[in-house]
């Protein structure tokens, strides 16, 4: 599904790398949680996943499409197959809940029907089905700036979900949310998951949140990485190391 064979990102020659010879598998349906201190490489090793960032060295596969070789449009095409979830959301405060989740389908539309937000009903029946998965049917024509952090993220997470992904991608999304509010997002990622059988790799911060809900843990430090395994196989010494 994902392969990452002999990766290196280096931003500024000279610097360290900020992902350093990384050789990595991830299979269909994995639940993945990478870990790692603040600069360990998190964020770059989810951009390279959906062509955001071009590795230096190495090659990433992804869907069995070699991110290196492709052009813009297949880039394009595969990128529609991965959802994205942010920190801060990335959302446009002054549109309605619904309006942002319709721009989840641009990528996949031809630019004259975005301008003239012409949407199928098809299209219109995905969104509101999604709206209702996460709870926010009844907030569809409120504008986003009225929303909570966790009401945000379920506009992000359905915003995501309406390009039907095979993969979700998650950069740190429960960063700016209390721990309460954090659980209720990854138990909806959860389920979206297992019922639309994703294959999910999220960055988190929060050590708890990766034992209760991943199926794998990656943990990074300075670019490398120092522990690849299940939730109960990571020890007080993984975890040392990660955060060393
Ligand atoms: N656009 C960039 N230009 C130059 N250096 C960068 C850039 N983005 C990241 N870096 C550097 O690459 C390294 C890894 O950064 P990255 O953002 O991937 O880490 P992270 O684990 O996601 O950190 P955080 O948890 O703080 O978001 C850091 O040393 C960072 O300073």
């Amino acid at each position: 599904m994902l392969s990452f064979k002999n990766v290196s990102v280096v931003y500024e020659k000279g610097e360290a790398p900020a992902l350093n010879n990384i050789n990595l598998e991830i299979k269909p349906e994995e639940f993945v949680c990478v870990l790692g201190r603040s600069g360990a490489g998190k964020s770059t090793f989810i951009r390279t996943v959906n062509g955001l960032q071009t590795p230096t060295d190495g090659r990433v596969t992804v869907l069995g499409n070699e991110l290196n070789c492709l052009k813009e449009k297949r880039l394009r095409k595969l990128r529609s197959e991965i959802g994205m979830i942010f920190q801060h959301f990335h959302l446009i405060p002054r549109m309605s809940v619904e309006q942002n989740v319709y721009t989840g389908r641009f990528g996949q539309r031809p630019v004259w029907k975005n301008m003239l937000g012409l949407f199928s009903e098809e299209e219109k029946r995905l969104t509101d089905s999604y709206l209702r998965e996460v709870g926010l049917y009844e907030f569809r024509g409120r504008r986003v700036e009225r929303l909570s952090g966790g009401q945000k993220q379920r506009v992000g997470i359905a915003r995501a979900m309406v390009q039907e992904p095979s993969i979700l991608l998650g950069d740190e999304p429960v960063a700016s949310l209390d721990p309460t509010t954090s659980d209720h997002i990854f138990q909806l990622l959860k389920s979206l998951h297992l019922k639309r059988k994703l294959t999910t790799v999220i960055n988190v911060h929060d050590i708890e949140l990766a034992e209760k809900f991943a199926t794998r843990i990656i943990g990074l430090q300075n670019g490398e990485i120092v522990f690849n395994g299940t939730p109960s196989e990571m020890t007080k010494t993984d975890l040392q190391h990660i955060y060393k």
